[in-house]
């Protein structure tokens, strides 16, 4: 298939040099004392993935109300390739509409009509002949590995085709942009990997926007770009997936990583005590003080490696590593150091040269 024929459409607005697809600007939507959307201003750049995170309740499903013009903002600015939407008529937002494809979490797909029918549907309402809506039907469903599927009605398919033929059907009228509402949180772990690789490897080879609707931290890591945290109908935090992994700045964000990202194992910290321990008359060389430490880019490969040289009393890995986000090294890990002889103050300034954040979480007695 041709990029052509999934090309964007009409050239998307620039400021700053920047192409946007969709950009939100103040968006508020309160439904009486409840602020759903309170002030959100978001762009999505022409051929990036934007994955949006939030917890139930943050106001994702009211943003995308708000962005296919189902739901109307009380104030702020919604463009869709550079055209404001807000004040549009149901006619005039017909066809903006068509310009997003939309994948969901059941599917949507109907259930009466073949594989090949229901991807071409879109084009049907677009008046396309029936001969160009099957051809371009077969175009896709190759597109999503499922040629020899075409007749076949979505209960013969598992969740993971079924979710195929969405996406096949999202693209069929060329959008500009694939709003995916949550569309792996019905599927297992390994199909969800394969449809996460089928959206990566569209957006690699057709160039197509795609902004991912998630409260799956480990989606947003295996093919997003950038990521936006809403919470309370606010954007809380916002920037490239390795720098908010690496460094997440609001509570809310650091929530939502806690299954994705190392954390100090309960076992250790249930025996903490606050303080670097090794201090006091008797206690010298009775236990380890435990550090947390984080570091991305390039140095953060060889930290281990360098600070096992630079101690000589040695050091405990207790918990995580470095992690490949985005091709970049992101390092977390939790060690324990002997508490005796300054050995962790000597840890701590090591680590902070070489430009690591390093928490110091107390000490142990003997080894964690
Ligand atoms: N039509 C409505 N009337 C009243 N309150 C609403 C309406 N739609 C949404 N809300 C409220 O607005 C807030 C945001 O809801 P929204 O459905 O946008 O969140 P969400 O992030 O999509 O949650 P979920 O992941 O559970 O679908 C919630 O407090 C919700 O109760």
């Amino acid at each position: 298939m041709s990029s052509q024929t999934l090309s964007a459409g009409p050239a998307a607005e620039t400021e700053n040099g920047q192409e946007a697809v969709v950009r939100l600007t103040d968006v508020r939507r309160h439904f009486g004392d409840t602020p759903a959307i309170d002030g959100v201003s978001l762009t999505v750049r022409k051929g990036e993935i934007l994955g949006l995170i939030g917890r139930s309740g943050a106001g994702k499903s009211t943003l995308i109300r708000c962005l296919n013009g189902l739901e109307r903002p009380d104030s702020g600015s919604i463009e869709i390739e550079g055209r404001e939407i807000t004040g549009l008529s149901e006619p005039e937002l017909q066809p903006l509409r068509r310009r997003i494809g939309m994948i969901f979490q059941h599917f949507n797909l109907l259930s009466a009509k073949t594989v090949e029918e229901n991807v071409a549907l879109p084009l049907k309402i677009e008046g396309w002949s029936r001969e160009k809506r099957l051809a371009r039907a077969a175009e896709l469903l190759e597109l999503v590995g499922l040629t020899g599927k075409a007749k076949s009605y979505p209960a013969a398919l598992s969740g993971g085709q079924k979710q195929r033929v969405g996406i096949a059907r999202a693209l069929a009228a060329g959008p500009a942009l694939l709003l995916s509402d949550e569309a792996t949180s019905a599927l297992d772990p390994e199909t969800t990997a394969s449809i996460l690789e089928l959206l990566k490897d569209i957006n690699a080879r057709l160039g197509l926007t795609i902004l991912l609707i998630t409260h799956e931290m480990e989606v947003i890591r295996t093919i997003a770009d950038r990521v936006a945290v809403i919470d309370a109908g606010l954007i809380v935090e916002e920037g490239p997936v390795w720098s908010v992994f690496a460094d997440p700045q609001t509570a809310t964000t650091q929530n939502l990583l806690a299954g994705v990202r190392p954390g100090l194992p309960q076992t250790v910290a249930a025996r903490l005590v606050r303080g670097p321990g090794g201090t006091k008359a008797g206690e010298t060389g009775a236990g380890e003080t435990i550090l947390g430490v984080d570091l991305s880019g390039p140095e953060a490969g060889t930290l281990l490696s360098g600070l096992s040289v630079e101690l000589s009393g040695g050091f405990r890995l207790i918990h995580g590593g470095v992690d490949d986000i985005q091709g970049q090294p992101v390092a977390r890990f939790f060690i324990g150091v002997p508490s005796a002889d300054g050995a962790a103050a000597q840890a701590i300034a090591y680590l902070e040269r070489r430009g690591a954040k390093v928490e110091v979480f107390g000490h142990v007695a003997g080894h964690a």
